[in-house]
């Protein structure tokens, strides 16, 4: 018990650990009263400065923030690990498998041949923007049919935004009102509610799953998890009896050609496609979504930013056709709206966690092999002596003095950066702008009247998520 309390010697600053349990009892304290995770750190570092260590049930636990430690958990090869655990492994037959929690040869590999087989897919190129353009259509056709009614916002983008990803991974797309493809989303928002990067109480105490499974939140993950990997596993049966090995359709065609080459990694097996499947899915969907429904979120709020945006697409592209991604380059602001939406939203707030995979330093202090990391994007986002006034909507402060986009990469990395960084950015880019603008093109958003109150303050979780809300889409004159 007493080993137990005892931290590493120059171990970052934080408070005293008690046996078992580390700091659980102060981190669930402050988790109560300031509601988000993220504000836990901030909170902490007001005394225990910008690298914060705690002892969360099993896991240690080093919190980064600010631009200095951030660069070095992002840059030092050190720090290229991500932690392993029982949740973890919980998502991928209890083995270390998939892309995003997966480190060494393994990730190496995989994260290569994900990239060069999306790549080969249209993924990054004028091929994935012709699918957006496709899925922009579909998508503004079903809001056409519901203009002038309240409509439910904070989902709305959910399949439209998957299916671009699915088509190069799988090869189809879904209808927009796919039952079966909505509810597999929705345990995606859900299990991302349930749990934070940090691996949450099931990987820092998961003996508790035994006598807690539903206030722990285990049931649920678990009946997310098999829903999704039932839906995946049918995908993936169908590639195999379907496959022509001369002509690869998509990147699940890729992987079961590569798993029959006998010079292949060892990694290229059955449960692995399943696990980089279910790793994209679940990274490529939520972020993007919950970061386009805050955007409309933002206009709702801001309808003078709405009409700049809406008069900058006018002067860009006119009447006739609505903008594409090419067009960002004549479209500043609008570029610097979402910017300013992903700044401020923080959807990811505290990244993705990373690991030590040795004992080394950081900021001058001792971190043991196997230390959770969290860069925290929020403290830099937010940071009051680099952006003054963070707490406000203000786009133009990402407009340098020639009218041109800046981008201060210290203080404004969404995506991450590094060896780990965001494997879908140019994706989630093309989306982001697609999307947003396609809809201020097409129609003036404005508030429910019967729910005009505007909630900008999310729900925590893994991601940061808009809270339930609608607007109503009035179809603009002349468009
Ligand atoms: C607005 C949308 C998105 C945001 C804000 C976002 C943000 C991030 C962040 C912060 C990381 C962690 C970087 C790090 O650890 O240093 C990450 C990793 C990742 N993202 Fe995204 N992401 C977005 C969209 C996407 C999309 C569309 C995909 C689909 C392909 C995707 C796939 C991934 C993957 C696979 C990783 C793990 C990379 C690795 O560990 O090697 N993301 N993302």
């Amino acid at each position: 018990i007493y080993n137990d309390t005892k931290k590493p010697k120059n171990f970052p600053n934080g408070p005293s650990w008690l046996p078992v349990i580390g700091n659980l009892n102060i981190y669930k304290k402050l988790l109560g009263s300031l509601g988000f995770h993220h504000l836990v750190w901030c909170e902490l570092s007001k005394k225990y400065g910008n690298v914060v260590g705690l002892k969360l049930g099993r896991n240690i636990v080093v919190c980064v923030l600010g631009p200095d430690a951030i660069k070095e958990v992002m840059t030092r090869e050190e720090f290229d690990g991500r932690p392993d655990g029982y949740l973890f492994r919980l998502r991928t037959f209890g083995k270390r498998l998939g892309i995003v929690f997966s480190d060494g040869e393994l990730w190496q590999k995989q994260r290569k041949f994900s990239v060069n087989h999306l790549r080969h897919f249209g993924f990054g190129k004028k091929d994935m923007d012709m699918k957006i353009e496709v899925e922009t259509k579909d998508l503004i056709d079903v809001f056409r049919k519901q203009c002038d009614k309240p409509i439910e916002m904070q989902t709305a983008f959910d399949i439209s935004v998957l299916n671009v990803l699915w088509s190069m991974m799988a090869g189809n797309r879904f209808s927009l009102d796919d039952i079966r493809l909505q509810t597999l989303v929705n345990c995606i928002h859900h299990t991302f509610t349930l749990l934070d990067i940090s691996g949450g109480i099931l990987n820092q105490m998961p003996v508790l799953r035994h006598f807690a499974p539903d206030k722990t939140g285990f049931n649920d993950v678990v009946y997310g998890i098999e829903k999704l990997m039932v839906f995946l596993r049918e995908v993936v049966d169908e590639h195999k009896s379907t496959l022509c090995s001369s002509h690869s359709r998509d990147l699940i065609d890729s992987f079961i050609t590569k798993m029959d080459q006998p010079q292949k990694h060892e990694s290229f097996t059955d449960e692995q496609l399943l696990s980089l499947c279910l790793d994209l899915l679940m990274a490529g969907s939520e972020t993007t979504s919950n970061t386009l429904a805050f955007a409309i979120l933002y206009m709702v709020k801001y309808p003078e930013i709405q009409k700049r945006v809406q008069d900058e697409i006018h002067e860009a592209v006119g009447v006739n056709r609505w903008p594409v991604y090419e067009d960002r380059i004549r479209m500043p602001y609008t570029e610097a709206v979402l910017m300013e939406v992903q700044r401020i939203a923080n959807v990811p707030p505290l990244g993705i966690a990373h690991r030590a995979i040795r004992d080394t330093h950081l900021q001058g202090r001792h971190i043991p092999k196997d230390t959770i990391i969290l860069p925290c994007l929020y403290s830099i986002h937010m940071d009051k002596d680099f952006w003054k006034d963070p707490e406000t909507f203000r786009p133009e402060r990402f407009i340098g003095e020639e009218g041109k986009i800046v981008i201060p990469e210290k203080y404004f990395a969404p995506f991450g950066y590094g060896k780990r960084r965001c494997l879908g950015e140019a994706l989630a880019k093309s989306n982001l702008f697609s999307f947003f603008s396609a809809i201020l093109y097409n129609f003036d958003i404005q508030k429910d009247p019967e729910h005009p109150e505007i909630d900008m303050i999310g729900r925590d979780g893994v991601t940061i998520a808009p809270k339930p809300y609608r607007v109503v889409l009035h179809p603009r004159a002349d468009y």
